[in-house]
């Protein structure tokens, strides 16, 4: 459904040094840095996929949406999405796709939400009888029937995020572009939003392409990740393949009979010790968890033992670590 080849996009942005005379000779000479986006980014994802698209910031997250969008046009590459070029049949292309950018509005602010949905519904060119029943859905499944009628403007940021992803299936696309959906939202609104998104997804069969910085996002509802650094993709694979790469430490918490002496188990590490409790971390492609267990309960009589894996975020880092980024 969506094919991206090769996609390359620099951006030349203009120097210029602070001052007055500086100023003045940017109007006649002016020099450019060039900074490189994306570089030969190729990926495909099938119908039906919520992919999370992820890096640190600056990384060419926003740009491929962009691309994919039909926003901006890449220096080289090819990008197919439901046989559509975006940047060059944007008029047809765009009755498949929404777009959410959670730092950008698509409503207009001084007018009633109700009124922005039904310019759209007449940009969209969305039959009245289909636009009713969509609305209703949504005004249901997102909570919105006590602020239809408030100028965007007045609303908080959860609730024009509910508007605005609303607003980008009005027309009932096959598609869905989210980048950062559930930035500055709180615990409740950001659960919210996950539900939405991954009801879609399984009722409608609506495609997700999703950039977030919360990992929350990715864990509830990605099964596939691409991560970008300095504008070249980096890894293409599902979370539980992510978490079998780098993700191989657990922590051990032992509870134990009062003991003197503190524990060692060779090949792992001590994050804390006390006379009654250990914490170890142990990197499971050096030391089998078994054994680590043995040798503890060798060393003291165990309570209680509990084993966590190390959480996504820290797999996050450590890949952002590997690959210098
Ligand atoms: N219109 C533009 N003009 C010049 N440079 C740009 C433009 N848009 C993006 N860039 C640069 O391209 C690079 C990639 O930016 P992009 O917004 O795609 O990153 P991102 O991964 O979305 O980052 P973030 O997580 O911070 O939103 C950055 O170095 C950015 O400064």
């Amino acid at each position: 459904m969506i094919t991206v080849e090769g996609i390359s996009k620099t951006f030349l942005v203009a120097k210029r040094e602070p001052g007055i005379k500086h100023a003045v000779k940017s109007l006649f000479h002016r020099e450019y840095t060039a900074v490189e986006a994306l570089r030969d980014v190729s990926f495909s994802i099938a119908p039906g996929e919520i992919v999370g698209y992820i890096g640190p910031n600056g990384a060419g997250k926003s740009t491929t949406i962009k691309v994919m969008s039909g926003i901006l046009v890449p220096d080289r590459g090819i990008c197919k999405i439901k046989g559509y070029t975006p940047w060059l049949d944007r008029v047809q292309y765009v009755k498949h796709i929404g777009v959410v950018f959670g730092q950008r509005s698509q409503l207009w602010w001084d007018v009633p939400v109700i009124e922005s949905f039904e310019l759209l519904r007449d940009i969209y060119n969305v039959p009245h009888a289909e636009y009713k029943k969509t609305l209703t859905l949504l005004v249901e499944t997102l909570d919105l029937s006590s602020i239809m009628y408030t100028p965007v403007r007045q609303l908080s940021l959860g609730q024009r995020m509910r508007c605005e992803i609303a607003a980008s299936l009005l027309h009932s696309p096959s598609i869905l572009f989210l980048d950062e959906p559930t930035i500055g939202l709180d615990a409740v609104s950001k659960i919210a939003v996950r539900h939405f998104i991954k009801e879609i997804n399984k009722e409608r069969g609506v495609t997700v392409i999703l950039t977030t910085h919360d990992m929350n996002d990715i864990e509830a509802l990605a099964d596939r990740i691409l991560l970008i650094g300095k504008g070249t993709l980096l890894y293409d694979g599902s979370v539980a393949g992510l978490r079998g790469r780098f993700g191989t430490r657990r922590t051990i918490t032992a509870d134990y009979h009062e003991n003197a002496k503190p524990i060692e188990i060779p090949g792992a590490s001590l994050l804390s010790w006390t006379p009654e409790r250990a914490i170890i971390s142990v990197d499971t492609e050096q030391v089998m968890i078994s054994e680590a267990i043995t040798s503890l309960s060798s060393q003291v009589e165990l309570l209680d033992v509990t084993i966590d894996s190390q959480p996504i975020e820290d797999i996050i880092v450590q890949m952002y670590k590997e690959y210098e980024i």
